[in-house]
Parts: C-alpha cells; structure tokens; sequence
C-alpha cells in the first residue's frame, strides 16, 4: 500500500507483460483479482460470489479452491479440505503466470493451508492483500476452527493490507472480546489494527436492535461509520465474500482504500436490494444477484455505482457555448456521450430554473439510456428535482457534509480542490471525488487562479478520492496532465475543448483517443 492507501506500486523484480511480448503488439493490462477461498455448491457465497463481483465490477478474478462445500440456501452439510499440498500447486501455478494486483482470502480451513499460502505470497509478492477471516457460514456452520487463530492473528494479519471480519469473526480474533454497540465496534477496530493490518473494516450487520447496517473502518487514525439503511431480505447468503472481493476488484482498478470499501458497502447493499424479492432455493438464506446492474430498468433508477474510471472524460456543459453555437444542452450532452464522454455535468450558470430543469430532465433520460452518470453543477435542488446522479460543488457552493445529508448515501458528490487541506475536509465530508484546477488558464471560469501541474499533483498526492483535472485542458495538452505520476488521477473535465466548437462528437472523440493514447502509454 502507498502513503494515500492505494496499492504498492510493482516490485522491482515483477516480470512485466511487455517483455513476454514483441515490440510491435500493443498491450492493455486487465486488471486481475486472484481469490483463494472455499468453494460453495450453493454459488452464494466463497468462490463462485467472488469471481461474480469481480465479473460483475469488470476485473479478471483467477481462483485457487482451499476446501470443497456441500452447501445450499438451508446450510453447509458437508466439507471437504483439499490437501495442503494441492493447494500450494494451485498457488504456485497462477502466482507464476499472472499478474495479480490482489489477493483476496476467503476460507483458509486448517493451519497447513494458510502455511502454504503465507509460503507462495513470500515466493511471488502481490501487491495488496484482502483478507476476509471467514470462520463460520451465515448458517452458523464453523468453516475455520480456533486452532487457526494464532497463525491468522501471529502471521497473515500483519501482512494484511485490510481486514474484512464481521462482529462475531472480530472478536474470535480478540479472544471473546464483547461487541454489542458501535462503541465495541470501534474498540475492535482499534485492538486488531494493533495486529498489524493497515486497515481495518468491522462489518456491524449482524449487530443487534438497528435499523441501519453500520460498518466501522479504522486506518490507524481516523475512524469512519460507513451507514445503510438494512434491507428487510432473506437473501444475505453470500455477503461478506461479495464485500470484500468488491474490495479486493475496486483495488485492482486503482481505487483507495476507502473509496474501495465505500463502494463495496454501495455495491452489496445495492444487490440486496434488486434481489430482496427473488426466490432462489428453499431455505432461509437466498443469494442474491451480483450482475444487477446490468439487469436494472434503465429509465428506474441512478446509472449504476460510482466508478472512479468514469471520470477519464469528463464533459461539462455551458450555457454561454451553447447559445453560441445554437444547440440546445439535450444536443451537446448527446453528442459528447456518442464522442466517448465518461460522465456529464451540467453546468448552466444563466438558464432559467424551470427551463433547466426541463432540460436536465432530458438528460437524465438521455444519460441513463447510455448509462453515463450525469452530475449537475451547483444546483442541489436541481439535481434531486431531476433525480441526476449526483453534484458537483465548489468551495464556496453548499458545504459537502449537508449536500451529502440532502442527498443521501447513494448520490455522487464531486468537490472542486485547489490544495491538500480541500482534499481533505472533501474525503472527511464524504465526497466520493475531486476536481483540480485549474490547471491551465481558461476564459471559460472568470477570477479562477490556475495551479499548474505541480498544484495537481500535490492535490493528488494528498488526496484519498480520485482525482478530475480540469481548467484550460483540451487535446494538445492532455497528455501532459495525465502524464503526471498520479495513480488516482482519473481523467480530465473540459468545457470548452467539447462545448466552444463546431462539432462536439468530433472533438469529442478526438480527446478520448487521445486520452486512451496517454494511458497506455503510462
Ligand atoms: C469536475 C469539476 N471540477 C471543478 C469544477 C468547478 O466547480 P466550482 O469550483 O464550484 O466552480 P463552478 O463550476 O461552479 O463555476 C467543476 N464544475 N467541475
Ligand atoms: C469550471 C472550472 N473550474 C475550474 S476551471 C473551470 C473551467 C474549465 O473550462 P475549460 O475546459 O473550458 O477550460
Ligand atoms: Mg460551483
């Protein structure tokens, strides 16, 4: 892990793709999960739920089985342990060939099994891992004894980048430590940091007497309370190895870590949502649908969970510029999106209420058909009028935290951040992005100091959400923004390099190729 709590860069001795090819291919690198976990008949949960989120979060997810379940929505009847050694075959056999960015742990059944694992971790280094100490099924079927303990809490914590235990799993490793309230919770949270991880997530779900699922996260410094409302479902079986795998994939992408987790948490509390109606077996605990975002009634709700990738274009809309060039938004937004935009703002500083609410109405349809997320600029009102997907604000538009408790969890809040200490009040406050800028001189925001590549970078670099560039960026000098050596630096916003031309779908494409080209070139 980095200072910003992303992922370590590549060890030095990484074998790197490009040497296995010819100088000529061209190569993208995927981004690549590996999960040793056990294996459920059920398909709810352990090894067939990790490779589904991570299907579903679009990250490649290799798996190494470490125990066989005889397993279904009534309970766990049988398992069986795969011997150590196999295991270690299994680990040898993917480590060597692949480049994973993380592993992810879910079952560890016996002592030996970790003992390998912890083995080919020292032999091929990763760089992040996840571990969720599974110990026992949501059926109350003991999965890992206490004989594993020691080595969890002497060997694998430490090398643990987060943790992942659910209340009763926290205070096994603890030795019985009780855990009634969210105070506990936070003790705990404390108590395992103490055992080395870096982070460290206490999943409250199985906490009594609420009507909110909370989940304490600890960084060694700051505490947060990540909070939902409880889906009233069946259909739970599955949840903790869909939350941390959603971890372990949002990692994978370049995420930090607590982005990672808070759009786990969103994601797992979106699929129990979709799926709290849905009959699968006869027992008490269902599994629920990981792929619902693909199944979701485009025009019903919000385009789908926040991705931090989505900000690689980033298309703002003017009011001025379309007048000028006598489009109506409906049009720019429409051509920018067929361009390759990755998400919409609109930013109608003149309009008239009732009329941009019409129109952001518009592209709200628009947007969802595309499933593009479309934020709207400074207008609170606006946005939960048209149900957009979010805002974004300003330092001097309504303060982050009350635009976070207008609009609730699910909502996308962008800030706009010239220095460090912005990027931090907007990580505190709950944003889930920042804009920079600008970086470059622009006609298009009057009176706005410009803080160059070196001020972006150091926003960057001080920042825990990912990070937009924007102000005076178009196709000569993108390149040289994302070339900065940002690992959250996700894209660039423009204005005028879509909206202030003759053809936007051109332009538009023009930037996006652009933008793919410095990518691969990072
Ligand atoms: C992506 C993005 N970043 C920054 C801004 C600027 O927002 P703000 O500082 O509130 O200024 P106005 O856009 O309201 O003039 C932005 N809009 N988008
Ligand atoms: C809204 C905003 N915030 C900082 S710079 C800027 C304007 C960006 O416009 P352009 O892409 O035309 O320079
Ligand atoms: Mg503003």
């Amino acid at each position: 892990m980095n200072s910003l709590g992303g992922i370590r860069s590549w060890p030095a001795n990484w074998r790197s793709t490009t040497a296995l090819m010819t100088t000529t291919e061209s190569v993208r690198k995927v981004p690549q999960v590996l999960t040793v976990a056990g294996s459920d008949s059920g398909a709810g949960a352990g090894i067939q739920a990790d490779l589904k989120v991570c299907a579903a979060r679009g990250v490649y997810c290799a798996s190494v089985i470490t125990a066989v379940t005889a397993q279904n929505t009534r309970g766990v009847q049988s398992v069986h342990l795969l011997p150590p050694e196999f295991v270690s075959e299994q680990l040898k056999s993917v480590l060597s060939d692949f480049e994973f960015d993380v592993v992810k742990t879910g079952m560890l059944p016996s002592t030996e099994i970790v003992e390998v694992l912890l083995q080919n971790l020292s032999d091929f280094p990763v760089r992040a891992l996840v571990v969720d100490p599974v110990m026992v099924s949501t059926s109350g079927h003991v999965l890992a004894g206490s004989s594993i303990l020691s080595i969890f809490r002497e060997r694998l914590l430490p090398i643990a980048d987060i943790i992942t235990p659910n209340v009763k799993e926290a205070s096994a490793l603890l030795g019985g430590f009780r855990i009634e309230t969210v105070a506990d919770m936070r003790s705990a949270a404390k108590s395992l940091h103490e055992m080395g991880p870096r982070f460290v997530l206490v999943k409250g779900g199985d906490l009594p007497d609420s009507s909110d699922s909370v989940d304490v996260y600890f960084d060694g410094k700051e505490f947060h309370e990540l909070r939902s409302p409880r889906v009233a479902t069946r259909n739970t079986h599955g949840t903790g190895c869909t939350l941390a795998s959603c971890i372990a994939a949002e990692l994978a992408k370049g995420s930090s870590m607590l982005s990672a987790v808070k759009v786990a948490k969103r994601f797992v509390d979106n699929a129990l949502d979709y799926s709290k109606d849905i009959a699968i077996g006869s027992g008490m605990q269902g599994p629920f649908d990981h792929f619902f975002g693909l199944k979701k009634d485009p025009q019903s709700s919000r385009c789908s969970i926040f991705n931090p990738d989505d900000l690689f274009l980033y298309a703002v809309t003017d009011s001025r510029m379309n007048r000028k060039w006598n489009r109506s938004i409906v049009d720019a937004v429409k051509a920018a999106i067929e361009g390759g935009a990755t998400i919409i703002q609109l930013r109608e500083k003149e309009a008239e209420t009732r009329e941009f609410l019409e129109e952001a109405k518009a592209c709200v349809d628009i947007c969802r058909s595309h499933r593009v997320c479309l934020l709207i600029n400074d207008r609170i009102d606006i946005a939960l009028a048209c149900n957009a997907d979010g805002v974004h604000v300003g330092q001097s538009d309504m303060p982050v935290d009350l635009v976070r408790s207008l609009l609730g969890p699910d909502k996308i809040i962008g800030v706009s951040c010239k220095t460090p200490e912005q990027a931090h009040q907007a990580w505190k406050d709950g944003a889930d992005y920042i804009g920079s800028g600008g970086v470059f001189p622009t006609n298009t925001k009057a009176n706005n100091r410009t803080i160059g590549l070196d001020g972006l970078k150091e926003v960057c670099e001080a920042s825990k959400l990912p990070v937009v560039a924007i102000g005076g960026i178009g196709i000569s000098n993108a390149e040289s923004v994302m070339q900065i050596d940002a690992p959250n630096l996700k894209g660039v916003a423009v204005v005028s390099a879509l909206f202030d031309q003759d053809c936007v779908l051109t332009q538009a494409k023009k930037l996006h190729k652009t933008l793919k080209e410095s990518k691969r070139e990072i």
